[in-house]
C-alpha cells in the first residue's frame, strides 16, 4: 500500500500542532469519562441492596457534578480546538490552492475551465475541511474509544471477549473493502460536480448572449444534464452506504447477542456478575460501534482522497517562481529568431513556422494579416506565456531563455482588445499596473489626465473610488480602453503590446482613444494587432503574417506597391476599417 497520499493530507496538519494537540487532549479526557461510565453503572446494579440515601454524601454528589462539568468542558473544548484547527488548516490550503492556481502557465487555463478551477477551490477544498477536521475527530475518538473499549472488555472478562472480538475484525475488514470502491466513486462525483459548476458559470458569464438567443431553455437543459449526472452518481453512492450500514447493523447485533447468551451461561457459573455483564454489554456495544466508526471514518478519508486527488495533482504541479536575477530594465529592442510554435493544446498545428524579425527601441511595428494568421501569438510569445518550440526571443540582444521572466514582463505593457476591469474602484483598476509598490492617488489621476480618462472619471460622483466592473458602474467601451490606456501609461513600459478594438467608436470617443494611444506609444517600442487602416499608416513597419508564416514586410507604401503580395490582397479585400486612404496603385 503506498502511504504518501495519506501521509501528504495529514502533513497538512503540522502547522497547527499546538490546536490538535489541544483537542486530542480534550478528547482522551472525554473518552476516560465515558469509558468509566459503565464501570460505575456495574457498580450501581451490583450494590443497589446496600445503598441508602443517607449513603449518598456530600462528596459523593460533588464528584458527580465535577464529572458532569468536566465531561461538558471536554466535549465543548474538544469540538473548539477541532473546529479552529479545521479552519486555520483550511485556510491555508485555499490560499496555497490559489496561489498554486494563478501561477500556472497560460496555457493550464486553456486545458481547464474557470468554472472547474473554481469548483475545486470552493467544493473540493470542503470535501477536505470535512475529512480532516469531524472525519478526523470521529476517527480518532472512536479509536480511543475502541482501545479503551476493549481494555474494559478484557478486564471484565477475557472469555466472553475473545467471542467478541472475533466480530471486530469483520467489521474493520468490510470497511477497509468498502472504502476502496469508495474512493473512485467521490472521484467521478467532484468531477461531476466541477462539470455542473463549469456549465453554470459559463452560462452566467455569458448571459446576455444566453437571453439574446433565447437559450434560458437550453441553459437550463446543459445544466439540468449536468445535474443528473450528478444525482445519479450520488444515488450510487447512497446505495452503497446504505448497504455497509446494514452490514455493520448485522455485525453489532449478533455480537450483543452472542455476548448476552455467553454472559447469561458465565452468570449460572457464578462466573460473572450481573452488573459486569450489564457493563460488558455497554462496552461491547461501545467497541463494535466505535469499531464500526473507524470503518466508516476510513470511508469518509476514501472518498476525502478521491475528491481532493486533483487539489494534490495541481498542488504538486507548483515550482516555486525562480529566484529574480538582477537585471538591466530592457530598452525596448525585441527579436524574433525563426521561431516555431504550436499551442500544447493543438501539436500538430503550427501557429508560427519560422517566423524571424528584429524591432528597433522605440519602433513602432503593426502586425497585420487575416484571422488566425497568428499575431496574437506573437504578442502570446513576447509577454511569456508560452515558450517556442523552436528559434528563439530576443529582448535588448538578449535570448530571452537566459532572463528573468518576471523582469521581461516588468518591462511591458499590453492594452487588450477588449479591457479587462477587476471589480474594484477605478483608482486600483489604474494602480493595477503596478504590483511592486502602492501607487499615490497624484501618479493614478497623472495617468489618467493623459489617457484622457481624467474627465470622465470626475464626472462620477464618487470620482476615482467609483467601483466599476462586475458589481460596480459598467464603463462605456471607450472609457474602458481609456483605463486601460492609463493603466499601461503608469507601468511606463519600453515595449507596449497594442491589441487594437475591431468594434468601432463613435468619432468624438475615437479621437480621445486615438490621442491617449498617440501619447502612451510615443517614445516607446510598440507591437500593434492592428485592425485599422489609420493605425498601421501611422506604423513605421508593417508585418504580414500568412498561417503562422511571415509573408512581407515593410512600410504601406512600399507593400502597396507589390500587387501579388499578401498585403495589397489584404487591402484589396477591405480586411482593414476604414477603408484606406492611400490610393491602391492602378
Ligand atoms: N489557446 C490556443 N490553443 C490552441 N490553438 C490556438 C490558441 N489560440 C490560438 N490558436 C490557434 O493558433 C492560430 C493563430 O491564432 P492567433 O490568435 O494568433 O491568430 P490572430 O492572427 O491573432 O487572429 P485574430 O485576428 O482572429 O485574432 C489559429 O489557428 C488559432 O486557431
Amino acid at each position: 500500500m503506498n502511504f504518501e497520499p495519506h501521509l501528504e493530507r495529514l502533513r497538512l496538519i503540522s502547522p497547527v500542532r499546538r490546536q490538535v494537540a489541544a483537542a486530542v487532549f480534550f478528547m482522551g479526557l472525554g473518552v476516560l469519562i465515558q469509558l468509566v461510565f459503565p464501570k460505575g453503572v456495574a457498580y450501581f446494579i451490583d450494590h443497589v441492596q446496600e445503598l441508602r440515601l443517607e449513603t449518598i454524601s456530600a462528596p459523593v454528589i460533588g464528584l458527580g457534578l465535577l464529572w458532569l462539568l468536566v465531561q461538558a468542558a471536554a466535549s465543548t473544548l474538544r469540538y473548539y480546538y477541532f473546529e479552529l484547527a479545521g479552519h486555520l488548516i483550511i485556510n491555508r490550503i485555499r490560499r496555497r490552492l490559489f496561489d498554486v492556481l494563478i501561477n500556472q502557465p497560460v496555457s493550464f487555463f486553456d486545458r481547464h475551465h474557470v468554472g472547474e478551477i473554481t469548483s475545486r477551490l470552493s467544493g473540493d477544498v470542503q470535501s477536505l475541511h470535512q475529512s480532516l477536521t469531524m472525519g478526523g475527530a470521529n476517527a480518532l475518538q472512536s479509536l480511543f474509544m475502541f482501545g479503551g473499549g476493549v481494555a474494559m472488555l478484557l478486564y471484565i472478562s477475557p472469555l466472553l471477549s475473545v467471542m467478541l472480538l472475533v466480530f471486530v475484525p469483520a467489521s474493520l475488514y468490510f470497511g477497509k473493502v468498502s472504502g476502496a470502491s469508495h474512493r473512485d466513486y467521490a472521484k467521478a462525483v467532484q468531477a461531476c460536480m466541477a462539470d455542473s459548476s463549469r456549465v453554470a458559470q459559463e452560462h452566467f458569464a455569458h448571459v446576455r448572449l444566453v437571453h439574446a438567443f433565447n437559450q434560458q431553455g437550453g441553459a437550463s437543459a446543459s445544466y439540468g444534464e449536468a445535474c443528473r449526472r450528478l444525482l445519479e452518481l450520488s444515488m450510487a453512492g447512497t446505495r452503497r452506504q446504505s448497504a455497509f450500514r446494514a452490514g455493520l447493523s448485522v455485525l453489532d447485533f449478533g455480537a450483543l447477542l452472542c455476548a448476552l447468551g455467553l454472559g447469561a451461561y458465565l452468570i449460572g457459573k457464578r462466573a460473572l456478575s450481573v452488573g459486569d455483564l450489564m457493563a460488558f454489554v455497554i462496552y461491547s456495544n461501545i467497541v463494535t460501534q466505535a469499531a464500526g466508526a473507524l470503518s466508516e471514518s476510513w470511508n469518509m478519508w476514501m472518498r476525502s482522497m478521491g475528491a481532493t486527488d486533483r487539489i494534490f495533482e495541481i498542488m504538486r504541479t507548483h515550482r516555486p517562481p525562480p529566484a529574480p536575477r538582477p537585471q538591466a530594465p530592457l530598452t525596448g529592442r525585441l527579436g524574433f529568431e525563426d521561431v516555431v510554435f504550436s499551442y500544447p493544446e493543438r501539436p500538430g498545428v503550427r501557429a508560427l513556422d519560422g517566423v524571424g524579425f528584429g524591432i528597433a527601441a522605440g519602433e513602432k511595428v503593426a502586425l497585420v494579416g487575416a484571422s488566425g494568421a497568428g499575431k496574437s501569438t506573437i504578442a502570446a510569445l513576447v509577454l511569456g506565456h508560452y515558450q517556442p518550440d523552436g528559434g528563439r526571443l530576443l529582448f535588448d540582444g538578449l535570448p530571452a531563455a537566459g532572463l528573468d521572466l518576471a523582469a521581461i514582463r516588468r518591462g511591458i505593457a499590453v492594452v487588450e482588445q477588449e479591457p479587462s476591469l477587476f471589480s474594484g474602484s477605478i483608482a486600483d483598476n489604474i494602480a493595477f499596473a503596478v504590483p511592486e509598490r502602492k501607487v499615490p492617488l497624484d501618479e493614478v489621476m497623472a495617468a489618467a489626465r493623459l489617457a484622457h480618462a481624467h474627465e470622465f472619471i470626475q464626472g462620477f460622483p464618487q470620482g476615482y473610488d467609483t467601483v466599476v466592473g462586475e458589481h460596480g458602474v459598467q464603463l462605456s467601451g471607450g472609457q474602458k480602453q481609456r483605463v486601460a490606456i492609463a493603466r499601461a501609461l503608469l507601468r511606463d513600459p519600453a515595449i507596449l503590446i497594442l491589441d487594437e478594438a475591431t468594434s468601432a467608436l463613435d468619432a468624438a470617443s475615437e479621437q480621445l482613444v486615438q490621442g491617449a494611444l498617440d501619447r502612451l506609444m510615443a517614445g516607446r517600442t510598440t507591437v500593434i494587432i492592428a485592425h485599422r487602416f489609420s493605425t498601421i499608416a501611422k506604423a513605421d513597419r508593417i508585418l504580414v503574417l500568412e498561417q503562422g508564416r511571415l509573408v512581407q514586410q515593410g512600410s504601406h507604401e512600399q507593400l502597396v506597391r507589390q500587387l501579388d503580395g499578401a498585403y495589397f490582397r489584404l487591402v484589396k479585400d477591405q480586411m482593414f476599417a476604414p477603408r484606406p486612404e492611400t490610393p491602391l496603385p492602378a
